[in-house]
């Protein structure tokens, strides 16, 4: 089990020694988890355990709004997937205007060493912290000669086949275009939103194809409208009976992104799976993943529905094809 700290100050005295490693994570990459990686061994060999540090937000979002992209993941999906990447703990710092003064040194002195006892920190070459951004990985080495811990700077990851360095904004790019599977291939996983599901117009059923929709709030990076192959996770309603069983089913599901553009009564961007071969389920008020595997076509608005439920058919066609 993964300890979360929402607070420095909830860490218990003596917790240390840690391997640290520092960073956004945004979407917990194949980049990230190469650093995370080396965490684990460098723990090993220390006899320390593995913390990662990261923010409730990206530090954008305060410093440079305008600049900000929406996030690949949301903060309880980065949590899920730092615990998955093997690390002890992960300390969630808000990042609030008091964080953003924090002097580099402080941030240091206060967080890494006396409430981690962190004996290496580990961080990627484009890594700042502190006030104004004035700390970066050569600050962060002299303050590490000074107060005894080491530093390692982790070079970039590149994928194989480009030989660019694997960044959340290339994955959010490759979303953005509908790209799934480059996606997943940067991610080493398929990209994922999750939800509660909510009652929609109950047209589904009428077309033969019901749909979980997912609530607005969704977190995760929504891909380009259209049709997907891919999973529903389904985690329960989170009662006590779902808390007893613990059970999550993984289901095969037919994805729909976008304002179901055939009717004009949908305002906003829709995501909703049709799980296969199922007519009785339940999922209103389920918390679900929805996984994106593969891509099969772009949003049609269509003219009538005869036409829409032909295209659904097939889809479903294709859709078993690219989860076979
Ligand atoms: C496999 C699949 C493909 C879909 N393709 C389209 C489409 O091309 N155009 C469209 O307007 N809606 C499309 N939809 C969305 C349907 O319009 C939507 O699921 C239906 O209206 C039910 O909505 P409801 O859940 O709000 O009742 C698709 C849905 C699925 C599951
Ligand atoms: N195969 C299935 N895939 C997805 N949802 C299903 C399925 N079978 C039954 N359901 C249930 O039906 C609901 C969707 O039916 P639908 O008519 O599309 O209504 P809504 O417009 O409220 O989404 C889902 O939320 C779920 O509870």
């Amino acid at each position: 089990m993964v300890t979360v700290f929402r607070d420095p100050a909830e860490v218990p005295p003596g917790f240390g020694p840690s391997v640290v490693a520092i960073g956004k994570f945004d979407g917990v990459h194949s980049g990230h988890r190469a650093v995370i990686d080396r965490a684990r061994v460098d723990a090993a060999a220390l006899g320390a355990r593995v913390v990662a540090v990261t923010f409730d937000r990206n530090p954008l979002s305060l410093l440079r709004p305008e600049l900000c992209p929406q996030p690949l993941v949301g903060l309880e999906q980065k949590i899920g997937l730092l615990a998955a990447a093997g690390v002890d703990a992960v300390l969630v710092l808000r990042f609030d205007d008091e964080l953003a003064a924090l002097p580099a040194r402080t941030f240091v002195e206060s967080i890494l060493v006396g409430a981690l006892g962190a004996v290496a920190v580990l961080v990627g070459d484009d890594f700042r912290f502190g006030r104004g951004g004035e700390g970066d990985p050569g600050v962060l080495t002299r303050l590490g000669e000074e107060l005894g811990f080491d530093v390692a700077v982790i070079g970039d990851v590149r994928a194989r086949d480009a030989g660019r360095r694997v960044s959340s904004t290339w994955v959010r790019d490759l979303l953005a275009e509908g790209d799934v599977e480059g996606a997943a291939r940067l991610l080493g996983r398929p990209h994922a939103v999750e939800g509660v599901v909510v009652h929609g117009l109950k047209r589904g059923r009428e077309l033969g194809y019901p749909t979980a929709n997912l609530s607005a709030d969704a977190a995760g990076f929504i891909p380009a409208d259209g049709v997907y192959a891919g999973w529903l996770v389904d985690q329960g309603a989170g009662d006590a009976a779902d808390a007893a069983t613990g059970s999550v089913i993984r289901y095969p599901a037919a994805i729909s992104v976008g304002t179901n553009p055939t009717f004009d009564d949908v305002p906003q961007r829709q995501i909703e799976a049709y799980v296969l071969d199922e007519t009785g389920l339940d999922l209103y008020g389920h918390r679900v993943e929805v996984r994106f595997t593969a891509r099969i076509r772009g949003m049609v608005a269509f003219t009538g529905i005869p036409a829409l439920i032909a295209q659904m058919d097939d889809d479903i066609v294709r859709v078993r094809e690219a989860l076979a």
